[in-house]
């Protein structure tokens, strides 16, 4: 794996006031010229990059929400017939195990032809699937539409910050994190609301299909944009274009055209650090023995205990982020709320998606000054907490699992209609609502830790394993994703609701224990320090 291929990694210099850091290489390196480029105010220029960046981590939230509020819709409309269970799971996790599969891809392709061609595939990838969904007539035609908004998530989730932090300031960088995951989560809301509107306002036939449609939207507005874009000055230096790389920099800092002796330095800053890398990447080769040799960076980052170490903490974050069973709210909460009873199981779900969008703007405020140990510590016993009592809840409920309950509003209002008109039904009301306050707890406490930590998985890692480490770290995040997605409906249904969540409640408390033994507070240290607290041991005090 090289230097490009994880998500939200960059190349270049640590940032000191950046504790979001996207992955950025060369620790060491604080040069003056580029320290005074970094503070300058973000031009209009930078901004539309931002912007550019937003709308992917917008798209990956739109495609990947949008699927709870479609799988309530669709009704009959695939294959003449109800959806199954399965091909329920199948349509939704196909996403993610696309998205799995395509981002190593596209780092070969984002080295070969450069980061925008890969955004520019991405869009069109996010278009054809858009519309491929639109038009579907059957289950596998469905299942392939999903595929191929995987391969877009996949691609995009990976290059776009990749090209922002390559091309942007090196204050902006550091806040690449953060404002991506706000991002999908303002789209995960956004998708809701889209759902909710078309499903109660549209007809029956066509609304699921402007839902899925809708998606080719942004990537069309986002393809125009970046058509307009530079490739990446490290990209145009590798390729052995300083003198276009010149000016995008001078593009970048606002001296587009005069004598600026800031890109210059820049210029000779990546370019040392292209050589760096290379020299890294032979010394690796050549110093690789027994059954890592041939393996380079892999050697390096298996070999080494403090490597091995951030390893594992990033796998143990990402993994826990999803296997603590979120995205199973955001893929089937309309499907939960159905079978529930809820008159507008779309307008009710929008909840979860209100609630995780909210609470990720109070993690924005907050992450630094609690810490991302501490602020874990103390949001997973509430996620827990909320996970049990909707287990309690849903003990007392008695649900519709029947495919006809669960895919057709009209039914859901019926079987709501006839629970509150009956005594029977009233007594359904209170365990329904517990349900609902439950999930809302548990998506804030998510938000708040879980949602946001794991993403900041770069700064565990030392420069020379950054890339293959996070990048390793993002697969676990997918294939955790791809899991939960494929089996959230048949556990239900061979569990029952309740000891399902019981088994989420279960993973958060294991989750709780590890993180507890083995993630150091990493808020407030340089990378330099960060890095170093796992030299000898898990650094945990
Ligand atoms: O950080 C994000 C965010 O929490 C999203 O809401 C969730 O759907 C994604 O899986 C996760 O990676």
């Amino acid at each position: 794996m090289d230097s490009s291929q994880a998500p939200l990694i960059s190349n270049s210099r640590h940032d000191d006031d950046a504790p979001y850091d996207a992955g950025l290489g060369d620790e060491s390196a604080s040069r003056d010229a580029v320290g005074k480029a970094s503070s300058e105010q973000p031009g209009l220029f930078v901004l539309i990059l931002t912007f550019a960046a937003g709308i992917s981590g917008l798209l990956f939230g739109y495609d990947t929400g949008v699927i709870s509020a479609t799988l309530v819709s669709i009704g009959k409309a695939l294959s003449d017939r109800d959806l199954t269970s399965m091909d329920k799971s199948i349509i939704t996790s196909s996403t993610s195990l696309f998205a799995l599969l395509i981002s190593p891809f596209s780092s070969h392709i984002a080295d070969r032809l450069g980061r925008k061609r890969v955004i520019l595939y991405a869009d069109v990838l996010f278009i054809v699937g858009a519309a491929l969904q639109a038009v579907s007539s059957t289950v596998p035609l469905m299942v392939a539409g999903r595929c191929i908004i995987g391969a877009a998530v996949g691609a995009a989730s990976f290059v776009v910050p990749l090209y922002i932090a390559e091309v942007a300031p090196s204050s902006y960088r550091g806040r690449l994190v953060t404002i991506n995951v706000l991002f999908i989560t303002l789209g995960q809301m956004a998708a809701y609301i889209v759902g909710w509107a078309l499903s109660t306002y549209a007809s029956r036939e066509t609304g699921w299909r402007w839902m899925v449609g809708l998606g080719a939207l942004p990537a069309g507005l986002q393809g125009a944009l970046v058509a307009l874009m530079p490739e990446t000055p490290r990209w145009l230096v590798k390729a052995g274009r300083p003198d276009e790389a010149r000016r995008v920099v001078q593009k970048v800092n606002g001296v587009q055209g005069r004598f600026d002796g800031t890109a210059d330095a820049i210029i000779k800053e990546i370019e040392m650090e292209v050589r760096e890398e290379e020299e890294l990447r032979r010394l690796q080769a050549r110093h690789a023995s027994g059954p890592w040799k041939g393996l380079g960076v892999w050697h390096e980052l298996l070999s080494v205990g403090k490597h091995r170490r951030a390893l594992a903490i990033a796998c143990l974050l990402q993994g826990l982020q999803q296997l603590c069973g979120f995205n199973s709210l955001m893929y089937f909460s309309a499907t939960i709320f159905s079978i529930m009873g809820f008159e507008s199981p779309t307008l009710t779900s929008l909840i979860v998606a209100i609630t995780n969008f909210v609470f990720t703007l109070v993690a924005l405020v907050l992450i630094d000054r609690i810490g991302r140990r501490r602020i874990l510590l103390y949001s997973i016993p509430f996620m827990a907490l909320g996970l049990l009592l909707a287990a309690a809840g849903f003990s007392h409920l008695s649900l519709e699992p029947s495919p006809a309950a669960q895919d057709d509003d009209d039914n859901a209002a019926a079987t709501a209609t006839t629970s509150t008109s009956t005594t029977e039904g009233e007594r359904e009301t209170r365990p329904a609502v517990v349900v609902l306050v439950s999930i809302m707890l548990y998506v804030a406490s998510y938000a708040l830790g879980l949602g946001n930590v794991p993403w900041m998985q770069s700064e565990l890692f030392p420069l020379s394993v950054r890339s293959a480490g996070s990048g390793v770290a993002t697969a676990t995040n997918w294939a955790a994703n791809f899991a939960v997605g494929l089996t959230f409906l048949p556990l239900m249904d061979a569990l029952s609701p309740s000891w399902t969540f019981v088994l989420y409640a279960i993973v958060c408390a294991v989750g709780y224990g590890l993180v507890w033994r083995i993630y150091p507070e990493t808020a407030g240290l340089s990378l330099e320090e960060a890095t170093a607290l796992l030299d000898n041991g898990w650094g945990v005090r």
